[in-house]
């Protein structure tokens, strides 16, 4: 099936990659590449991904999850399971606790997942509980962080753990790709091409990277790197064209001239060449 290409801005946003081996770091690569603020959480982190994020954007450590029950929004869903507590606490109490703080918001999209615990409740609590809270706010939630991310990853090696926090993300509306379901993802990488600000993604449609890789390779051998000067040329003459001349046809005119003239050329154009073609455009 065709996908259709969209590119969008992720420079300084979340994107939060789960599972940290060979797939996770390429992925992690790729998203730095365009400046995104990229976090891994995994039970464990390959050096390759250390190596390139800050300490503080890696977790390392088995997902945990609190999920409002999806049939019933005045319940909360603790998966057991997932959810260690230490032994000391029971689902009852916490869901009592957490209700105290998130029970009036019944909209999934809404929902604060901080988990910072005011010292009023802690003091309303017995010693035991809030103990055990406190251990608790130390923990990692996936789904607290998925509620922050623009795009999130699922690329751990477990299939149904990439199958749950594929549906977290659908529950919340964020955009996912699960590396082995290509079903379960929201949106699939493609193989790009990068020259400066330019950006040409290849995606082969039948989920098969060695054909996106064949043409990513001919593509980079057809567009040269000076392609990358030229838009930031065209750019600027843009911006000035359209701040300074009224008539559609002279701008049409001036930025049509300007691209056939810079790629003949194979460079920028000189202040010179461009004024005579101001000029004439304004003939
Ligand atoms: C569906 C998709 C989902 C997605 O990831 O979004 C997907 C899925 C899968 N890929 C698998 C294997 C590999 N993928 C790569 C590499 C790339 N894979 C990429 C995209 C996509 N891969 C999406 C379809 C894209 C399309 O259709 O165009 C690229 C373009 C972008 C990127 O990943 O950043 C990047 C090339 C970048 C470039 O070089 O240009 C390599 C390495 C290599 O070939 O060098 C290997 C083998 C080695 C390894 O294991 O790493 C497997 C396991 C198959 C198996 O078990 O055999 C699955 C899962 C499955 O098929 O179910
Ligand atoms: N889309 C793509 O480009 C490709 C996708 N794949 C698929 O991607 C997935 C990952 O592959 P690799 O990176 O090679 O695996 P890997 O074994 O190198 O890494 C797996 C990562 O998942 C983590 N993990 C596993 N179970 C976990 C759990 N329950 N909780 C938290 N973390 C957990 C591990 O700690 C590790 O960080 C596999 O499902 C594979 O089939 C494989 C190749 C390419």
């Amino acid at each position: 099936m065709a996908y259709f290409p969209i590119f969008t801005q992720i420079d300084g946003k979340r994107c939060l990659i789960a599972g940290g081996g060979k797939v996770a770091a390429r992925k992690v690569y790729t998203l730095l590449q365009y400046g995104a603020d990229v976090v891994v959480m995994a039970e464990k982190v390959c050096g390759e991904i250390k190596e390139v994020l800050p300490e503080e954007n890696v977790f390392e450590g088995v997902f945990k999850y609190i999920h409002k029950n999806r049939c019933n929004k005045n319940e909360w869903d603790i998966d057991e399971n997932k959810y260690d507590t230490g032994g000391n606490i029971s689902n009852t109490e916490l869901e009592n606790t957490l209700d105290k703080r998130y029970s009036s918001n019944s909209n999934l999209k809404n929902i604060s997942y901080d988990l910072e615990i005011s010292e009023n409740l802690l003091e309303s609590l017995s010693a035991d509980l809030s103990e055990d809270l406190l251990k608790i706010r130390k923990n990692t939630f996936l789904e607290k962080e998925i509620g922050k991310a623009f795009l999130v990853v699922a690329a751990t090696s477990n299939r149904k753990e990439n199958h749950h926090i594929a549906e977290i993300c659908h529950a919340y509306n964020v955009l996912v790709n699960v590396a082995d379901s290509e079903e379960e993802s929201s949106f699939i990488f493609p193989s790009v091409v990068r020259k400066g600000d330019i950006s040409i993604g290849i995606n082969s449609g039948t989920g098969s990277p060695t054909v996106s890789k064949h043409i990513r390779k001919q593509i980079e051998k057809a567009v040269p790197d000076y392609y990358a000067d030229i838009a930031v040329f065209m750019g600027k003459l843009r911006e000035y064209v359209k701040a300074n001349f009224k008539e559609e046809s002279q701008r049409r005119y001036i930025l049509k001239t300007a691209a056939a003239e810079a790629f003949a050329e194979e460079r920028v154009l000189t202040q010179k060449e461009i004024e005579e073609i101001i000029r004439q455009g304004q003939k």
